[in-house]
């Protein structure tokens, strides 16, 4: 059913879920379409970043229906989950990650206000220990990294990994990086004129998060769920993990990354 729906030519945006996955939709699709749109027309002023490009796994039909000239797909699959013609093609493959820590934070926040529950009725506590045990919407979140830092040593070519902190303390230079990556390079010209500024102010969380799109309304995340635009866009802050985790806490989050992640070279602390 997929191999229909990805072509060679198509950019995979991969993602554990609440790492930075709209932020990189937002960044990829203004980087793209910035020939047809500048900051003050683009769609995603007016759209979310979801809605501009389809999860592989929610949106079959819409991706059938709709494929546009636009060549970015997105998941959350595991790399082990994706469909065999995107692993056999050359598609290139962009993965974002983020502070384990504040990954649970986020991730947190986001279940229990789908769930609609107060912080008192669903305390982080148990949220800390589901996260620990692996228990996640897809895959632990060290398992879904791995996957696809073990398939990006044999690849390299076809895999630029990002993380979160870095795109933040360095807009240009990983903005650029990924604009390379995707096959549209920033010209000279255009840094001089702030086509890369302008790309980063439109997709800071400071210019999504106060959009009216982003405070109203609702993404058809598939057939049963429909979410709240605004459950994207909390807080955006680093280190957020800080408020919730006891010294325990972080110590044991700390081991198990460590364990997991000793010899990658990838930092989730
Ligand atoms: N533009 C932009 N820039 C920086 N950070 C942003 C941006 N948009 C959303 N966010 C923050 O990212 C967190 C949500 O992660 P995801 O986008 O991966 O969520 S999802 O998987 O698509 O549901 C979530 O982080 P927390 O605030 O820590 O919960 C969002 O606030």
């Amino acid at each position: 059913m997929w191999d229909t729906l990805t072509q060679p030519s198509d950019i995979l945006l991969c993602s554990g879920p609440k790492t930075g996955t709209t932020w990189l939709k937002a960044l990829s699709f203004a980087i793209l379409t910035r020939g047809k749109f500048d900051a003050s027309t683009s769609p995603l002023l007016t759209t979310l970043p979801h809605d501009c490009i389809p999860f592989l796994e929610n949106h079959v039909e819409k991706i059938k229906e709709n494929r546009s000239d636009l060549p970015l797909l997105a998941t959350h699959l595991p790399y082990s989950c994706l469909p065999k013609s995107i692993i056999a093609s050359n598609c290139k493959i962009v993965y974002i990650y983020r502070n384990i820590k504040d990954v649970l934070v986020s991730y947190y926040h986001f279940v229990r206000e789908i769930a609609k529950l107060s912080v008192e009725d669903a305390p982080f506590e148990g949220a800390f220990d589901d996260f620990c045990q692996g228990i996640s919407y897809s895959r632990p979140y060290w398992d879904h990294i791995l996957e696809y830092w073990k398939a990006s040593q044999e690849m390299p070519e076809r895999f630029l990994f990002l993380k979160y902190e870095d795109l933040k303390n360095d807009a240009s230079s990983y903005v650029k990086r990924l604009a390379e990556f995707i096959g549209r390079p920033f010209s000279v010209e255009e840094e001089k004129a702030g086509v890369l500024e302008n790309i980063i102010n439109l997709c800071s969380f400071n210019t999504l998060s106060n959009l009216e799109v982003s405070k109203s309304g609702s993404y058809q995340a598939d057939e049963n769920a429909s979410l709240e635009h605004r459950l994207f866009f909390r807080k955006a802050e680093d280190g957020d993990w800080e408020n919730y985790f006891t010294d325990a806490m972080k110590e044991k989050i700390d081991k198990l990354v460590d364990e997991k992640m000793s010899g990658t070279g990838l930092v989730l602390k």
